[in-house]
């Protein structure tokens, strides 16, 4: 790493703009199994928090693996490295004021710790959305499972690279058991104390 960088002092804190949003800025880091139902809950929660006048950005596969990290791949290595760019993007956008929803696998609970850790512990909600991986793969949403039975895709999560679930995620989601509607209301309760802005 080159000694010859300064980091410049930025001059609005995130606490003036928290201040001029009136609410806190955090980040929302969802995980679970390809198909669990990630982006959808993150999408419904945005829209959610949006109508209520909360300053939100998203970031998931769509705008990041397609973009700034469209030179990795799903090795472990790779999705490490995936994991901690997403968690230094995120950290910026929580900066900015943002309430920032990520919807990645990020299926290693040590990658998910070194994300946490960049965040900021007290930043980092985290929302385990716990589709078993029989119900993923009846969706098989993008065709994706069938052809990693067929072993056309290597190193596919839950059938031949891990996923550790979370120890102590802030919800745990169990979508085959309430609807999109009903998640997104429980994870709203837990940030309603969060997102509230004292001086
Ligand atoms: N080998 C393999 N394993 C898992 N997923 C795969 C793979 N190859 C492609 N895809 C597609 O990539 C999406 C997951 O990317 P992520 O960036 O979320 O993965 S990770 O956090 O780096 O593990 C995932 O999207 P979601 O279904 O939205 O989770 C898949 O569509
Ligand atoms: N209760 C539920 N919560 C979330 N998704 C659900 C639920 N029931 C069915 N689904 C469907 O499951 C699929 C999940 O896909 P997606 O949100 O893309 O998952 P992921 O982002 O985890 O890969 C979608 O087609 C969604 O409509």
């Amino acid at each position: 790493m080159s000694s010859n960088i300064t980091q410049h002092d930025y001059h609005i804190s995130r606490q003036e703009r928290n201040r001029q949003n009136d609410h806190n800025s955090f980040v929302i880091w969802f995980t679970g199994l390809s198909g669990s139902g990630k982006s959808t809950i993150a999408n419904h929660l945005e829209k959610e928090l949006f109508k209520n006048g909360i300053r939100t950005y998203s970031l998931d596969g769509d705008n990041v693996r397609s973009g700034l990290n469209r030179d990795l791949t799903f090795s472990l290595e790779d999705r490490k490295e995936n994991n901690r760019r997403i968690a230094e993007v995120a950290k910026l956008f929580m900066d900015a004021g943002m309430v920032t929803i990520t919807a990645f696998i990020s299926p290693l609970r040590k990658d998910r710790e070194e994300a946490k850790k960049v965040i900021g512990q007290d930043n980092f909600v985290e929302i385990f959305v716990n589709t078993p991986l029989k119900i993923c793969e009846e969706r098989d949403v993008k065709g994706l499972y069938k052809k990693a039975r067929a072993g056309e895709i290597k190193n596919f999560t839950g059938i031949s690279s891990p996923y550790e679930a979370p120890e102590d995620p802030a919800v745990e989601i169990r979508a085959e058991e309430e609807t999109v509607e009903e998640s997104v209301e429980r994870v709203i309760k837990v940030l309603k104390e969060k997102l509230k802005y004292n001086e």
